[in-house]
């Protein structure tokens, strides 16, 4: 199972998460009204890490997005806003990057609404609606996901942690296209600061 670690923001937290954890994904939030925000001038220490790097957006426009992708070198970029399919589209043919598009649940998914997206983005990412957009800790009943009706991979996202493995691991034995987790404010000591023994631990128990 992938992994991606985000609200990334420290360089030595990040360095220490790369040594001991090897994330598939490292997030980095450009949405100014998170307690996880990542300011430009950080690139200097964030920019060269050896991780995939994945901005986190929230209806930021092109130039923005491709600002962050020249100064932090991003290898994906998570669309976690109302960006349209239209947006989408540019988005991936003037960057060919990776893109993540987010789906904030509520009491119920409309299949349809995602459905223009499948041939733009590389991976679905489902989480938990709330004013705040993302890192809320708070998980949404998988329950829907489990009609599911595309091939498309799909990444896990809303309130992860280790309590919620066996869940997590029932899920994945129903549906094959979920195929990463995206993983939070679950294993934070402060905002953007990561509890890097906690990370591996949930890491060794969604693998075996
Ligand atoms: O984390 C944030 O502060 C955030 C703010 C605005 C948009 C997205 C944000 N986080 C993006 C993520 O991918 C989180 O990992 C995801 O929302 C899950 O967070 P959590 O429920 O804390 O595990």
């Amino acid at each position: 199972m992938k992994l991606k670690v985000c609200g990334m923001r420290s360089l030595e937290n990040a360095q220490d998460l790369i040594d001991k954890v090897q994330p598939d994904w490292m997030g980095m939030i450009f949405y100014s009204k998170s307690a996880r925000f990542v300011s430009e001038e950080a690139h200097v220490a964030l920019g060269g890490l050896p991780v995939n790097k994945v901005g986190v957006f929230v209806d930021a426009s092109l130039e923005e997005i491709q600002k962050c992708i020249m100064n932090f070198g991003l290898t994906t970029i998570q669309l976690h806003g109302d960006e349209s399919v239209a947006f989408t589209k540019d988005l991936k043919a003037q960057t060919g990057l990776e893109i993540f598009k987010v789906f904030a649940v509520k009491e119920s998914i409309d299949w349809r609404v995602l459905e223009p997206y499948l041939p733009i983005v590389d991976y679905f990412l489902f989480d938990t609606f709330t004013k705040a957009y993302g890192g809320s800790g708070q998980v949404f009943d998988w329950h829907l996901l489990e009609n599911y009706p595309f091939d498309k991979p799909f990444l896990l996202s809303g309130g992860l942690s280790i309590e919620n493995v066996t869940d997590i691991k029932r899920l994945q034995n129903k549906l094959p296209q979920l195929v990463g987790l995206d993983i939070n404010s679950k294993f934070e000591i402060e905002p953007a600061m990561k509890d890097i023994e906690k990370i591996r631990e949930f890491k060794e128990l969604v693998n075996n």
